[in-house]
Parts: C-alpha cells; structure tokens; sequence
C-alpha cells in the first residue's frame, strides 16, 4: 500500500464534494456601532473577513461553489452609496475560483429594489422572484429560497406583496414600529417587518422541487437567509411562514438540511423528523483580527462544516 493511500484510509472517506458559505457580511464603510440589543457590530472589518474567507476558499483549491447567505451590505449604508457597495462586494467575491450563489435579506433590500439587485446577485430570476435550486452532482440538489417573497420591503409600494404583507403586520403586530416585538409572546415574536414570508407560488414550486429531487433519489440542502426552525434561532428571526415551509419539507424524506443566516449569533438544532438547522454566524459581528465563515464537506451521509474562528465547527449526520 502505497504512503497516500495509507493516509487517505487513516483520514476516512472523502467528501463528495465541498462547498464555502458565509452570511451577514453586512458591510458599510461608516464606524463601527451595535445592534438593538448592543451586540457591536464591526461594517468595515466584515469586508476584511469576506476577504479572508475567499482566500481561505482559494487555497483549499477543491471547493466546487460558495454560498452567500444574504445581506452583503448594511441597512445603515449610506443610499448615494448603495449601488457601488454592492458592486464592490459582489466583485470581491468573484474573487474566488468558482461559482458564488448569492441570495437576498433584509439590508440588500433596505439599499436596493430586487430588480436592481438581482442582476447584481446574478440571482435567476423571473417576475423579480428570488428562489431558485441548482445541482451540484447527481446526488444533491439545493434549494434557495426567497424569505422575502412576501415582504413589506424590496417590492414596490403598490406591489400585492407588500400590500399582504402589511396587512399581515397590521394583524399580527398591534406595535406601530413594526419592527418591535414588545408585547408579543413566545413564537409571535417572528411577526417583524425585518422578516417576510414564502408565498403561494413559491410554496407551489417548493413541493414540485422536491417531488423531483424524491424521484430522482436527490437529497436536498434548503438554503434561506432566514431560519426555519425555532429551536435554531431567537424567536425574532424565524421566517413568518416557517411552519407551513416545514410542513411542506416534512411531507418528503429527501431534504436533510436546512442553512440559514439572519440571527448572528448562529444556532443549530435537529428537528422531530432528523433534519438538521444550521444557522451561521455572522461575519458583521466579529471584532477586528478574527473570523466566522467555513466551508461543508458533503458526504452521502453528513454534512461535516469546518468553520474558522467564531463559526462553530458542526458534524450534520442523516440516515442516507
Ligand atoms: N428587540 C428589538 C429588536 C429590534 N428592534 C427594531 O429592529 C430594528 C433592527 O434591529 P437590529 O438589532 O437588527 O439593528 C431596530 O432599529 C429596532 O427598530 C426592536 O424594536 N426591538
Ligand atoms: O441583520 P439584522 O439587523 O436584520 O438583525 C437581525 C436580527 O439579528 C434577528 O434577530
């Protein structure tokens, strides 16, 4: 047996293939500040970070793609700014040596409508939609969903989707800052105008998705800048309609797991049917000189992530 091989079976099996992910980059080029609850919050480091994360994913040299878990650029960016912030980021990560799949969150929205920002994400797109699926090799299939398909921000003032989703506010949210959850309780705290929901269409195309992935024997990763699961993340970042998409994934045995950004602070859990949530850390909130971004080694039966510094190192096991 020669000296590589005996290293190869020492080390295990190797992944099938292996992917980069960061989230939250959130950058601004104004002085660090904090968020509501006082977390610091560092808008010109996170660049530094994103940089460091593509070089990282460079040097690694097998990486097949990268994934953006949402909100590139700060709420707080000036607007005149805007476009050319989110130019400098996207190119910044067209810096690494392959495919980045981009998608959209709240503070990309707070900067620019989705049709100016989806050619910038190079996000495929109908109708100004923003969920769409790719397959890396035969046996994965993932799933990129638009968190903010039912949004009071991003769309037109006038669009159906703000109108319901403002209604749905006025229902759900007697304070007149939409974005205070004083006064809700337990899961009703999601109710904010930071989040939004996954509307009936996208709901419609979800279930074809994964009717074909089942076929087709796939197993599937379900990418949303929001979390969907309770036990993963603070009550305040989970997606409206998070339960009514779970029902929808429940319904199949082909998705596994489920990666989302939006609270910094990161989570995991594993819900009652085995599927894994992995929420990440974010790369705004990390003091000068450290990290939180990773790649994921796929493998038929777990999804191994090794992150750098603050992004938590997390083994996914799932029955195959
Ligand atoms: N407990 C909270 C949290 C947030 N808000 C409002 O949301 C806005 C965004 O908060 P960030 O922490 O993400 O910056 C914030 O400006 C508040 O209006 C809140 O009211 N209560
Ligand atoms: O990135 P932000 O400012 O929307 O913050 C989201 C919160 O962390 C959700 O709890």
């Amino acid at each position: 047996m020669g000296s590589a091989t005996v290293v190869a079976s020492v080390q295990g099996k190797q992944p099938l293939f292996s992917f980069g992910v960061i989230s939250d980059v959130q950058y601004a080029d104004i002085p660090d500040g904090r968020s509501f609850i006082g977390v610091p919050r560092y808008y010109r480091h996170s660049l530094l970070v994103l940089q460091r994360a593509v070089q990282n994913w460079n040097n690694h040299q097998k990486l097949k793609f990268a994934i953006n878990f949402g909100d590139i650029v700060d709420g707080f960016c000036p607007k005149d700014q805007s476009l050319n912030v989110v130019k400098k980021i996207v190119n910044e990560f067209d810096k690494f040596n392959g495919p980045v799949y981009h998608m959209i969150g709240n503070h990309c929205l707070y900067n620019l409508p989705r049709d100016k920002l989806l050619p910038l994400l190079k996000i495929p797109s109908t109708d100004r939609h923003a969920y769409y699926d790719f397959s890396p090799t035969p046996e994965y299939r993932f799933v990129v969903l638009d968190g903010y398909d039912i949004s009071a921000i991003g769309w037109p003032q006038d669009h159906p989707h703000t109108l319901e989703a403002l209604k749905f506010l006025r229902e759900k949210n007697p304070n007149t800052e939409k974005n205070s959850p004083a006064g809700l309780l337990g899961l009703e705290r999601r109710f904010l105008m930071f989040n939004g929901a996954v509307g009936k269409e996208q709901m419609e195309w979800l279930d074809s998705i994964l009717q074909g992935a089942t076929k087709l024997k796939q197993k599937v990763v379900v990418c949303c800048h929001l979390p969907l699961d309770p036990d993963a993340t603070s009550q305040e970042a989970l997606l409206w309609n998070y339960n009514e998409v779970m029902d929808v994934i429940h319904r199949y045995n082909c998705v596994k797991v489920c990666l989302a950004g939006h609270d910094h602070k990161g989570g995991h859990s594993i819900d009652a049917h085995g599927i894994h949530h992995r929420v990440f850390e974010a790369a705004l909130e990390c003091p000068p000189g450290t990290d939180a971004f990773g790649y994921i080694d796929v493998y038929d039966n777990k999804l191994s992530l090794v992150g750098s510094d603050r992004m938590q190192s997390t083994d996914m096991y799932f029955s195959p």
